[in-house]
């Protein structure tokens, strides 16, 4: 197995890749190599607090020989560089160690994230071809043994099923560690890091093939930006899988300046305020509804946040009254980011001013991160109107993971992303995100592509077609909802039926329909296409 991110997905073509090296971007750094730097460096400093239930901290040296021991371990048990992995592990210490550990030995983590069920977990154990599956015993009501069982029947590639806790009938994580024999033959920079997921707009998330040295200089910008260094305490309240709270400036961000990681293990106020507080806490980053919730809670708050220096909100839309009202009820400065899974990253600056940053969603991370701004015949508007992003650069992929057909439609033939996103550009560079083209529903940060959900509901005998769209949500931005056509010949249905059916197939429950609504026929396009806009119009509130 080759890690060389051409082979299975496009990569960058070597005039690039030589510019980028050039220009300092891409250093030669891999992730196994930074914790063992950082460790020799500063080897007592704290890395990571795991505050629950029992709090648990790990200095960089413990965490560098904890990396080196768990990938000693996995090697043990056969998994190699290359080899990819599912983690599905929710906001604890063992999730940077099995991800230190994979990435020292070039296994490639398929970031699963805690929310995700048979559907996503049987896609990527098959598509990737995993050899393990790393998973808690059970987390928010749910035994991932048991669905680890069905995936081990169901595909024989899967050989391993590493389980933090009490393992059932799998193996303990904390078994497997065993004494580093010898160097590891790791990963070279431009090798392929980890497969992190898309959004997705087509049916099940593509994966993105992200290399340690595109990844490390999106973490290196992000950290200039946001003013990360030793110093820094970063608060991980979203989930750890997510690529927001990971390297924008997340906690990869945090490792790679020295500074130190706390992983909450729920997002609430009432969780992360004393966190906040007991752990000196000064930066995190939050999607726009937790940035509501927080904003409200923190004045009435007993707990002492003025440890706080920066909050980020990203990852869907945020209005500009709430962000106006952010920096006064947390005193902290407020930064928007607006960034993807797939690469470029844009981010207001700590000397923008209050309208900038509470109206735009800043720019990009680097100067060679080059913007288009697009008609729909891929034609570019004039400078200040709207259009399609589309982007190419540095730590941009040029193609998904073993998706040729896909990357022809998510590319141009020159290698811009074609983000889906619809923005403006304003005369300093900051971008303005209007909207989507993509058939995306951003349903508090957490995307939900329709297909998905409508080939589910197509499932059932009683439905005859399907829509799902994006209803507009005063809280999360955007709710999805399903108009369902049923057969003339089935019995009635309820909304409640629909959803139960969803669940009940194994899906994340953020997919789950928020509303469900019967309807005799969809809105037609001129061109007898079911018309999403039409549909998501009948829905706003009149
Ligand atoms: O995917 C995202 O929404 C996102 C948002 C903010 C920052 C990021 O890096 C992201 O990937």
């Amino acid at each position: 197995m080759t890690l060389t991110p051409g082979v299975d997905a496009p990569t960058w073509p070597a005039e690039f890749a030589e510019r980028y090296r050039a220009a300092g971007y891409w250093r030669g750094e891999t992730f196994g190599g930074m914790l063992r730097e950082r460790a020799a460096a500063h080897p007592d400093r704290t890395a990571l607090v795991d505050p629950a239930p029992e709090r648990r901290t790990w200095t960089y040296r413990e965490l560098d020989e904890r990396a080196d021991r768990l990938a000693a371990g996995f090697l043990a048990r056969g998994i190699r560089k290359g080899d990819r992995v599912v983690v599905q592990l929710p906001n604890v210490g063992e999730f940077v160690e099995v991800v230190f550990a994979l990435f020292r030995i070039g296994a490639l983590p398929v970031y699963a994230l805690p929310a995700h069920r048979e559907t996503e977990i049987a896609h990527f154990c098959s598509f990737t071809g995993a050899v393990a599956y790393v998973v808690p015993d059970a987390h928010d009501g749910f035994d991932h043994r048991a669905l680890a069982s069905l995936m081990r029947e169901r595909n024989p590639a899967l050989q391993h099923v590493f389980v933090v806790g009490d393992p059932g009938e799998h193996t303990a994580l904390s078994e497997v560690p065993c004494e580093p024999a010898g160097p590891f033959d790791g990963p070279a920079p431009h090798e392929l890091a980890f497969l992190q997921l898309s959004g997705g707009t087509t049916g099940l998330n593509k994966l993105i093939p992200r290399t340690h040295d595109d990844y490390m200089y999106s973490l290196r910008g992000s950290n200039e930006i946001c003013g990360v260094d030793a110093g820094t305490r970063f608060l991980v309240v979203l989930p750890a899988a997510h690529n927001f709270p990971m390297s924008s400036p997340g906690w990869l961000g945090a490792l790679y300046a020295g500074g130190t990681v706390v992983l909450a293990p729920r997002p609430d106020p009432a969780t992360a305020f004393p966190l906040v507080e007991r752990e000196r806490i000064t930066m995190t980053g939050l999607v726009p509804p937790l940035a509501l919730v927080w904003t409200d809670a923190a004045p009435a708050t007993a707990h002492d946040l003025s440890s706080l220096e920066l909050v980020l909100v990203g990852g869907a839309k945020y209005s500009e009254s709430a962000a106006r009202r952010l920096e006064p009820a947390l005193g902290c400065r407020l930064m928007q980011v607006f960034g993807m899974a797939e690469g470029l990253v844009n981010y207001t600056r700590l000397d923008d001013d209050t309208e900038t940053v509470v109206t735009t969603q800043g720019r990009p991370i680097s100067p060679d991160d080059e913007i288009r701004i697009v008609d729909d015949e891929d034609d570019d508007v004039p400078e200040g109107e709207f259009g399609h992003l589309l982007t190419r650069g540095p730590y941009t992929i040029r193609g998904y993971w073993r998706a040729p057909e896909h990357n022809a439609r998510s590319f141009t033939g020159d290698g811009f992303y074609r983000t889906g996103d619809i923005v403006r550009r304003l005369p300093g560079g900051h971008l303005v995100v209007e909207g989507r083209a993509k058939d995306q529903i951003n349903r508090g940060g957490e995307k939900i592509a329709p297909e998905e959900v409508e080939n589910i509901i197509l499932a059932h005998p009683a439905v005859h077609d399907v829509s799902v769209v994006a209803v507009p949500d005063a809280y999360l931005g955007e709710r999805s909802l399903a108009y369902v056509i049923l057969r003339t010949d089935a019995e009635p249905l309820t909304p409640v039926a629909v959803k139960r059916f969803v669940r009940e197939r194994g899906i994340a429950a953020y997919k789950v329909p928020d509303l469900v609504e019967f309807v005799d026929a969809f809105p037609q396009t001129g061109v007898g296409k079911i018309s999403k806009k039409h549909l998501r119009s009948a829905a706003e509130p009149s």
